[in-house]
């Protein structure tokens, strides 16, 4: 069986490369990034270390191509792939859809397509991307052949400092669930990969819970000068304020989905206890990267405290304040961090909210923010 994964990074070796190889795929990573592919095609194995225990593994059956001067490659391989993932990140789908749709066009037989993105709707909007670059004749062929499923895929994998490129520390915990009902043909009989007919839930439950309160210790953290996430969870003053979020963001998951607070106060207390773990270094400056995309109307700030807002007719005051944190985060080393004080410069916070967050003008979110500053 084969698995062509687009982006061999954090996520793509330290999770989805992982579980298809303990799976029995021989795994074929795609990536831009030449040396790493080359490290790939030299080493053809990587360990992967679970942070805290002595417990390592090593992922076998791998191979890489260079997306940017072998595309004929990467389009043969998909055309003859049994399985086609991404963990790319949403904003580089665009990217490698044009390949993808090359592969597709030249197949008979079913697949299934599976964006591991964080974010509400992944494989969907890489479907709504391969269909661009097709015709109508490919168009509807593709559309029978192919599932495009949505995933929710939770493991922490921080940046790695190892001397070998390619090995990957991770957490032991992960959760990597799909949506059953848009997958085409056979059902991939992955260990670790658990199926279910709705995903709405378990997506929203993990950006809106493990991602918010993620986001909310980036963020404080960084305001209050600590350089990890384990940092700013051993600050008993932003650890009260990620509880807050957590339980304003809880509150909505909890009316829209029938979790019981018990269970949802548990799921909660997993996650802080997973962010605390340390023996993972997770720099702020990875999980608060890409503040406009996090500061998105559906991503997992504002869509929790609109949500919040429009159940309870109160303002989240701590969504509040992360989201006032995430307007004041500067790294020059994140192009989205730089774009978003460059709006701020020209229009000022309100309005610079009310763009990236599609707010309307008088939204009382736009209006609790202003106050917090
Ligand atoms: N790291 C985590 O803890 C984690 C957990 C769950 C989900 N995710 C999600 O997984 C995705 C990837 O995150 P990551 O942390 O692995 O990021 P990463 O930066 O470590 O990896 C992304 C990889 O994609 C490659 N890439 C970029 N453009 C490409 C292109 N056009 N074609 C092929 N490859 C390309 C990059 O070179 C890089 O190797 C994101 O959507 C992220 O939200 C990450
Ligand atoms: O990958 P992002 O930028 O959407 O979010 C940063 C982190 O919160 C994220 O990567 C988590 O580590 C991951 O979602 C855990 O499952």
């Amino acid at each position: 069986m084969l698995a062509v994964h687009f982006g061999a990074g954090n996520i793509g070796r330290g999770f989805i490369g992982a579980l298809l190889s303990k799976a029995g795929y021989e795994t074929v990573f795609v990536d831009v990034n030449g040396e790493l592919i080359d490290q790939i095609n030299e080493r053809r194995k990587y360990t992967i270390e679970l942070a805290g225990s002595k417990e390592s593994f090593e992922v076998t059956n791998i191979a890489g191509i260079n997306s940017v001067t072998n595309q004929e490659d990467v389009v043969a391989m998909v055309a003859k792939a049994d399985l086609i993932t991404t963990a790319v990140g949403p904003h580089i789908l665009p990217k490698v859809a044009p390949l993808i749709a090359e592969g597709l066009k030249e197949r008979t037989e079913t697949v299934n397509v599976i964006a591991c993105e964080n974010m509400i709707g992944g494989s969907d909007l890489l479907k709504e991307h391969v269909l661009k670059h097709l015709d109508e004749e490919f168009e509807s062929r593709v559309v029978k052949l192919t599932g495009f499923p949505n995933a929710a895929v939770d493991r922490i994998v921080p940046d790695q400092t190892h001397e070998n490129p390619l090995k990957v520390t991770v957490e032991p915990y992960f959760e990597w669930v799909v949506d059953s009902s848009n997958l085409k043909g056979e059902k991939p009989g992955i260990g670790g990969m658990t199926l279910v007919d709705d995903l709405t839930p378990y997506i929203e439950r993990k950006l809106f819970t493990v991602n918010t309160g993620h986001a909310a210790a980036a963020y404080l953290g960084n305001y209050y000068g600590h350089q990890t996430i384990h940092q700013a969870m051993s600050d008993s003053g932003i650890l009260s304020k990620i509880k807050g979020a957590l339980h304003e963001s809880g509150d909505v998951l909890i009316k829209k989905y029938g979790f019981t607070k018990e269970t949802h106060g548990k799921y909660i207390e997993t996650i802080l206890s997973r962010f605390a773990n340390p023996d993972l270094s997770d720099e702020v400056t990875r999980v608060g990267r890409a503040p406009i995309r996090k500061l998105g109307p559906k991503d997992r700030l504002v869509r929790p405290a609109v949500e919040y807002i429009e159940w309870n007719k109160e303002i989240p005051i701590h969504l509040v304040e992360v989201i006032a944190a995430v307007l004041v985060y500067e790294q020059d080393q994140d192009p989205e961090a730089v774009e978003l004080q460059s709006l701020i410069k020209e229009q000022g916070y309100k309005e610079a909210l009310q763009e990236v967050a599609q707010l309307s003008e008088d939204h009382p979110l736009l209006e609790a923010v202003e106050k917090q500053f």
